[in-house]
């Protein structure tokens, strides 16, 4: 461990100052309340417009007041490697969690070059062990696990030689490498022979021309996927203990049975964790999804200078790396690379009580993952082995290994012989053993939403830890980002339907903050996030709607006098400094637009299914899913430049509903207004619908674009008709009930 004599610190965490940041942010925080101002100022009784307009105008101001508080003290954090490899005597193990789920939505190949970067990590081999669970029950993956440990036995050593720095040989190869010595050349085009030997023999077993159930494949014969025990193979074992070796590789698919819940990724990552416990229990887990390759084989390094740290061992719980992505696309056209936002919101909340937990690309304290809290963990007290059974269920090998991770007492790494432990592993991933334990609620991977990161991560906050946000040069992980269209808008709505579940569950951040040790600032980001993906939506859509009334009605509700002046200041303020942001991070107005545009489309579709959803499982009429994100191989160099990539497509899923119904009752509006169907004075307030209404009606028609197209488009590229007959249905009620209002 470290050695605490060592007075250097092994990380710094710096608070810096984003002046002009604050002052604009500020600026137009007061833009927005001098716009509520004015809606008080000139106040109408038993106006509905009035009163709709002021309710989504005050949930604005409250966002933008979330914004810039969790933007107002961003800092980050310097590690030293350097300075750890000198003070530590004998590093800590680590175990390491890979999740697949589907082997055709996540084609093997992926977690495979996902694992081969875990297993070539520069880390001694010897204290790590590489666990994937693997929820789709399947052969195909189990059978490229195989075959990619016996290729790892060439691959980590040519690694390490040359000190490669990629170290997933799909993208290390998308690259010729730089001319060096003959030795290199030659090893490298036989380390390239041996991966596409690898990954055609992956491939012919998913085109199902090799597939027979024959020696360990043999437990995946009258399996179903959501009906089969529980599988748990030792790939590789490094029996001997070498250092320079290869790190463990296990393979678990949990028991899954029809009428249980199986909690999905949460449920997953539970029992990783015990099973990881019962063999290696290992002090510290990293874990990540399928399609996370690293990036910097030194990450274990960056990780351990804040979780060794003396200051670290006491307050942080986890630290998180960022998410960012390979093969993206040119100016970001489905605004889905987050680059502003993790520059800035990611900065923000790292400067409060720590970043949120993502899911993936994240060390954890196992003791924290068993639910000690930051006092409990100073005083080792010791719990009872009763209680343990209580909470942790009844193996007892298992309940002794949780006994040892709680205070904090380490499995020799030699000792260990993983074959004896397949039997009890079993057992442990069996679906009942969580029965009447605290699995899912006080400990591992909280239950009751599909963003259980979030969740879980909440959880920890909750109880008074930090959290800490690491970047590295160069980048520690690089994942895939979904394209547009169907797959992203299907995982937006997940985190919208996982978020607001959160927002009403007990463990809600306002709960945190007035009855747990979650920090008020903390607090207050949690909510921009919840309501960034989720609650916004509700609002939005009142407010276009609002605007198409008014257009179709002919009245208005933005400010007809030098009021408008507010409402302009603030988009036009607004407008130019996020450009200036994108320009100055050296992005393209493209970028920007394309990012601004999507902010339009993205969340409000998402996240009004994702309310639909809510209220269909309140109601008790379906429960919500984990919809696993399609992960595609990334285009091959070359291919030549597809010019549809940045085409935005659709498929017959309702979550386009909501965004071809507010086109078309822009487009309506137009209509109206052009053909000058509007009746000749509104009702309500004696005044015609202005300039504002028009305008942000047009401004909503461009951020359309993709769906304009889409409704001329031919094959992926086109709104289905069914979806757009719904729209028309959608349509026309509301400009029905929008007259029936002026009858009446
Ligand atoms: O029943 C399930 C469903 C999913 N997964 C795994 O969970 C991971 C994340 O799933 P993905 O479809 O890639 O979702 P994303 O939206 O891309 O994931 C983000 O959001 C999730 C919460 O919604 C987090 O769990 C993830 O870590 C985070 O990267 C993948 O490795 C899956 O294999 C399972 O193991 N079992
Ligand atoms: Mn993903």
């Amino acid at each position: 461990m470290a050695n605490q004599q060592n007075s250097l610190p092994l990380y710094e965490k710096h608070w810096y100052k984003h002046n002009h940041k604050r002052v604009i942010d500020s600026f137009l925080l007061i833009l927005l309340l001098l716009l509520l101002a004015y809606r008080v100022i000139s106040f109408e009784n038993n106006s509905f417009l009035w009163f709709v307009a002021f309710s989504c105008e005050t949930w604005f101001t409250f966002c933008w007041f979330l914004t810039l508080t969790t933007q107002w003290t961003p800092a980050v954090v310097k590690t030293y490697p350097d300075r750890l490899l000198q003070s530590v005597q004998e590093f800590p193990a680590v175990d390491l969690f890979v999740t697949t789920a589907d082997p055709v939505l996540e084609p093997p190949i992926i977690t495979v070059n996902t694992v081969l970067s875990l297993l070539a990590l520069d880390y001694p081999a010897h204290k790590l062990a590489c666990y994937v669970s693997d929820d789709g029950c399947s052969p195909l993956t189990f059978h490229a696990l195989q075959e990619a440990s016996k290729f790892a036995k060439f691959w980590v050593p040519f690694c390490k030689k040359y000190e490669v720095q990629v170290r997933a040989p799909l993208r290390y190869f998308s690259d010729k490498p730089e001319f060096s010595t003959p030795e290199f050349n030659q090893e490298w085009s036989q380390m390239k022979d041996m991966y596409d030997n690898l990954s055609h023999k992956i491939e012919l077993d998913a085109s199902g021309k090799s597939n027979s159930y024959v020696g360990e494949l043999a437990a995946f014969s009258n399996t179903e996927r959501t009906n089969h025990p529980s599988i748990i193979q030792v790939i590789w074992e490094n029996k001997e203990g070498l250092e320079d070796g290869l790190p463990h590789l296990i393979y678990i698919s949990r028991e899954k049975r029809p009428q249980q819940p199986h909690h999905f990724k949460a449920g997953a990552m539970n029992v990783l964790t015990r099973v990881s416990g019962l063999i290696t229990n290992a002090p510290y887990t990293l874990n990540v999804d399928c399609d996370m390759i690293v990036n910097n084989p030194k990450v274990i390094l960056h990780a351990l200078c804040i979780l060794l740290d003396p200051k670290g061992e006491k307050e942080v719980a986890f630290v998180q790396f960022p998410q960012n992505f390979y093969s993206t696309l040119k100016d970001d056209p489905f605004g889905n690379q987050m680059a502003i936002l993790l520059k800035y919101m990611a900065a923000g909340i790292a400067g409060l009580q720590g970043p949120l937990y993502g899911g993936t690309n994240c060390f954890h304290r196992r003791k924290v993952l068993y639910g000690l809290s930051p006092s409990n963990s100073e005083k080792r007290t010791s719990t009872s082995g009763n209680e343990l059974k209580q909470k942790f269920g009844a193996l007892k090998e298992f309940v002794k290994s949780v006994a040892n991770a709680l205070e904090g007492r380490t499995n020799s790494t030699n000792d260990i012989k993983i074959s004896n432990y397949v039997d009890l592993a079993n057992q442990i991933a069996a679906c009942g053993y969580e029965y009447g334990t605290e699995w899912g609620k006080q400990v591992g991977w909280k239950y009751g939403s599909l963003t259980e990161d979030v969740l879980t991560g909440l959880t920890i906050h909750e109880k008074g830890w930090r959290s800490e946000y690491c970047t590295t040069s160069p980048i520690s992980f690089t994942g895939f980002a979904p394209g547009g269209g169907p797959t992203a808008m299907i995982q937006q709505k997940r985190w919208a339907t996982g978020l607001i579940e959160i927002f009403f569950c007990k463990h809600s951040p306002i709960i945190g903050t007035l009855f747990h040790k979650l920090t008020l600032r903390q607090c207050l980001a949690y909510m921009w996030i919840i309501n960034n993906w989720g609650l916004h939506s509700i609002f939005e859509v009142c407010y276009v709607s609002l605007l198409t009334y008014c257009i179709i009605n002919n009245s208005n509700f933005l400010p007809q006098d030098q009021g408008i002046c507010i409402p302009v200041a603030l988009v036009v303020i607004y407008k130019v400094y996020t450009l200036s942001e994108y320009l100055a991070d050296g992005l393209s107005i493209r970028a920007w637009w394309n990012n601004q545009r999507m902010s339009r489309i993205t969340p409000i579709n998402a996240g009004l299914c994702a309310f639909v959803t809510l209220l269909l499982k309140l109601l008790r009429i379906s429960e919500t899913v984990f919809e696993v994100t399609k992960k595609e191989l990334p285009p091959t160099k070359d291919v030549g430049d597809d010019r549809d990539e940045g085409k935005y497509t659709f498929d017959e899923s309702l979550v386009f509903l909501p965004g071809t119904t507010i086109l078309l009752l822009q487009l309506t509006g137009m209509i109206i207004k052009l053909l000058g169907l509007q009746p000749p004075m509104s009702c309500q307030n004696g005044s015609q619908c202005g300039l504002g209404e028009i305008f942000f009606s047009v401004y909503l028609i461009i951020c359309y674009w993709p769906f304009l197209r889409g409704l001329f488009e031919t094959g992926k590229y086109r709104i289905p008709l069914p979806t757009i007959y719904k729209s028309v249905i959608l349509t026309c009620i509301f400009v029905h009930l929008c007259r029936k209002t002026i009858v009446g």
